[in-house]
C-alpha cells in the first residue's frame, strides 16, 4: 500500500509557516516558521511505514524504553493513525487538525486494552501546540507512559543551554541508571547524554536553536523531561542516524515517564506541549 506509506497532512498558516504530520505514528516531521525549519529529521530517516521516523516529534505510548511486550517506546509511533479532523482555520487564523489512534488487534496483542488516543495540533504564528487526549474505553484501569520525543534542530548542540532542570533528580541512562541531582541552572550537552529528569519545571528555554534564537517549551500534565543526544558514542548503533548529525540535534522530550499514570475506565487524561519561537 504505497499510498499509505507516504501520507502526510500539512497545516499551513501562511507566511511560509507550516506543520507537516506523517500519519505513520502521527509523527510531526516538519515545523517551519517563516520558512525556517525548527525540527531535526535525520537524512537517514526511514519512511517505509514500518520503522519509527528518526526525528521530528514521534509519540511514545503506551510504554517508554525497552518493552517486554512490544517495540521500544511502544506502538504509537509505528501505528498508522487516522485523520480525525482535517486542518481548518480557527477564528483567529490559527490552524487546527486532529488525529486519532484506536486499539486494534495489533495493539491488543501487545497491550490488551481498549483506548482512544487523540492528537490535537494547533499551528500559530510562532507557536506549535501539541496535545493528547487519552480515553480509557476498557472495562478495567490501565497504566501508561506518554512522551513527545521532540528533536529540535540546532546549529551546534554544544552551544545550547536548557533551563528548568535545576534541583531535579534524574536517571542517567549512560551511567547504569544511576540517580543524581542536577545542580545547574542551565544544562549544557557536551557528551553522550541520556537522562530522565523527574518533576521538571513547567517551562524549558533552550538557547541557540536555529538562527541563534531561543525556543520555549511549556508543558502541561507531563511532569518529566528526557534530554538525549547520542553523540558519536552511540550514533553508529542507529542505522537511521548519520554519524555526523549529532551536533545538529537535541532531544528535549516532555512526558510521563518515571511514574506511569493509572487511568480508570471511562476516564480521560490530557497533556500538552507548546513550543514557542522566541
Ligand atoms: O532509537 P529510539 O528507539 O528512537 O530511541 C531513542 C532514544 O529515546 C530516548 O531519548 C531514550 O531515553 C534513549 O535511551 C533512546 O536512545
Amino acid at each position: 500500500m504505497a499510498a499509505s506509506v507516504s501520507s502526510v497532512v500539512v497545516l499551513d498558516r501562511g507566511n511560509n509557516t507550516t506543520c507537516t504530520i506523517n500519519l505513520h505514528g502521527a509523527t510531526i516531521v516538519s515545523w517551519r516558521v517563516n520558512n525556517q525549519e525548527q525540527l531535526f529529521v535525520s537524512k537517514l530517516a526511514v519512511f517505509d511505514g514500518q520503522k519509527s521516523i528518526r526525528g521530528g516529534i514521534p509519540i511514545v505510548f503506551p510504554h517508554f524504553g525497552q518493552w517486554a511486550y512490544g517495540p521500544q517506546h511502544g506502538f504509537a509511533r509505528t501505528s498508522r493513525w487516522s485523520v480525525e479532523k482535517q486542518p481548518e482555520p480557527l477564528d483567529n487564523g490559527d490552524i487546527e487538525a486532529l488525529f486519532s489512534l484506536v486499539d486494534n488487534p495489533i495493539t491488543k496483542q501487545m497491550w490488551n486494552y481498549s483506548f482512544k488516543l487523540v492528537l490535537r495540533v494547533i499551528l500559530r504564528e510562532k507557536e506549535l501546540q501539541v496535545s493528547f487526549n487519552l480515553y480509557n474505553t476498557s472495562v478495567e484501569p490501565f497504566q501508561f507512559n506518554m512522551l513527545f520525543h521532540t528533536y529540535l534542530k540546532v546549529p551546534d548542540v554544544r552551544k545550547c543551554n536548557i533551563s528548568g532542570l535545576q534541583g531535579c533528580m534524574y536517571v542517567d541512562k549512560t551511567k547504569e541508571n544511576g540517580i543524581y541531582q542536577e545542580p545547574r541552572e542551565m544544562v549544557t550537552v557536551n557528551h553522550w547524554t541520556d537522562r530522565i529528569y523527574q518533576n521538571t519545571q513547567q517551562e524549558h528555554v533552550i538557547s541557540n536553536v536555529v538562527s541563534g534564537r531561543k525556543m520555549k517549551m511549556i508543558k502541561y500534565n507531563m511532569p518529566d523531561t528526557v534530554i538525549w543526544n547520542p553523540w558519536d558514542v552511540t550514533s553508529n548503533t542507529m542505522s537511521d542516524f548519520g554519524e555526523d548529525e549529532y551536533p545538529n540535534m537535541i532531544c528535549v522530550e516532555a512526558g510521563i515517564v518515571i511514574t506511569p499514570i493509572t487511568l480508570n475506565p471511562n476516564n480521560t487524561y490530557e497533556g500538552t506541549i507548546v513550543l514557542q519561537v522566541m
